[in-house]
């Protein structure tokens, strides 16, 4: 499990200080994939780094598997370290090593044998998809293969916790696929702790349990995935949402002129986002039958999400504006998030 508690990063320089995270606390359990995400200079990479202490908080608590990080000597933070594999967007490989040597580098403080070495790096590589690879330099592979090269490095001390650093964002979607495919495989298979930072949702969705928003070196709002996905609360997360969401294309089109999103007299349009509890029921025919509102379904997605049916719907609502507001009320009370784009 990692802990942070209070914690605050200020990077001072003859230009002034910057404040990167403020008084942050964050909780993510044992064998849980937590992602955090934002935009560039929220302080993502700030907050990763302060997980295994390459940034040293300037105020509060880091606790990993039950350690306070903060009262470490340096050998005693090393030797933590090796139990916190981490990888980057750039890979970071050794360039004049060839791939066995770049993922048998950090066992040679491990006290194995040649042969103990040279099975581990094996299994490694079998792990990662990369065994015909042994021999390749980094210059010879693909972004995928060295972001697999780094992974099977960053588990050879058999780490408890794995820290991603942007670790998809220099791949293309195919890659960044097949890549949180693996770290996903790694995670069942040997219950290690996984955290993602990163700027796109679609890799939130794709492979995290909980998530973390984070705005100016602040956590603004985290939970699990489904409750991100079916109600964000705060305007940060709604828009990652519906950034993820092919929803989300309305807000061009409006700005566009689309006659897509010209409204007539009394229209109203709006974002439904349903859950899991709301999918099933038929709700669109109810507030029709019962306050005499028609809806003209522009744009909608469905997704599962744990096996939880998540979606959103941009709909046209006509009828008299009292019928409106109260199919907008009874959508609201059936646990649909209602959010009225515009109305005319
Ligand atoms: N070593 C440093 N010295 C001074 N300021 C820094 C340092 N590292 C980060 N910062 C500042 O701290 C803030 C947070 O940076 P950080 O890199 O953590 O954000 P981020 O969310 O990871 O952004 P990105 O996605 O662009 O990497 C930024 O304003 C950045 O300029």
């Amino acid at each position: 499990m990692i802990r942070l508690e209070h914690v605050s990063k200020t990077f001072t320089s003859k230009h002034g200080s910057v404040e990167a995270l403020k008084d942050v606390s964050l909780t993510i359990e044992k064998g849980k994939i937590f992602g955090i995400i934002g935009y560039s200079g929220a302080g993502k990479s700030t907050l990763i780094r302060c997980m295994n202490l390459l940034e040293r908080p300037s105020a509060g608590k880091v606790w990993v598997d039950g350690e306070d990080l903060m009262t470490l000597n340096a050998k005693q933070l090393r030797e933590k370290r090796r139990k916190m594999g981490m990888i980057f967007q750039h890979f970071n490989l050794l360039r004049q090593r060839n791939v066995f040597d770049n993922v048998a580098f950090p066992l040679k403080h491990e006290k194995l044998s040649k042969q103990q070495v040279e099975t581990k790096v094996n299994d490694l590589l079998a792990l990662v998809g990369l065994a015909d690879k042994k021999y390749a330099y980094p210059s010879q592979l693909s972004g995928g293969q060295k972001q697999r090269v780094a992974i099977a490095r960053a588990l050879a001390c058999d780490p408890s916790v794995l820290l991603c650093d942007e670790a998809t964002s220099a791949l293309d979607p195919q890659i960044t696929h097949s890549i949180l495919a693996l770290l996903k495989d790694i995670n069942r298979k040997t219950g290690i702790t996984i955290v993602i930072i990163t700027h796109e949702m679609a890799v939130i969705k794709e492979i995290c349990d909980e998530v973390a928003v984070m705005e100016n070196g602040v956590i603004v709002e985290t939970g699990s995935i489904v409750d991100i996905f079916a109600k964000p609360k705060e305007k940060m997360t709604q828009d990652f949402v519906n950034m993820a969401a092919s929803v989300n294309r309305i807000y061009t089109l409006i700005e566009e002129g689309n006659p897509l999103t010209e409204l007539k007299s009394g229209e109203t349009m709006a974002m439904l986002r349903y859950n899991a509890d709301n999918t099933s029921q038929a709700l669109i025919s109810k507030i029709s039958r019962e306050y005499g509102v028609d809806s003209n379904i522009i744009f909608g997605n469905i997704e599962v999400l744990k096996d939880k049916p998540i979606g959103s719907l941009v709909v046209v609502f006509s009828g008299s504006s009292v019928g409106i507001t109260h199919a907008m009320q009874c959508l609201h009370e059936k646990g649909v998030e209602v959010e009225v784009i515009r109305s005319c």
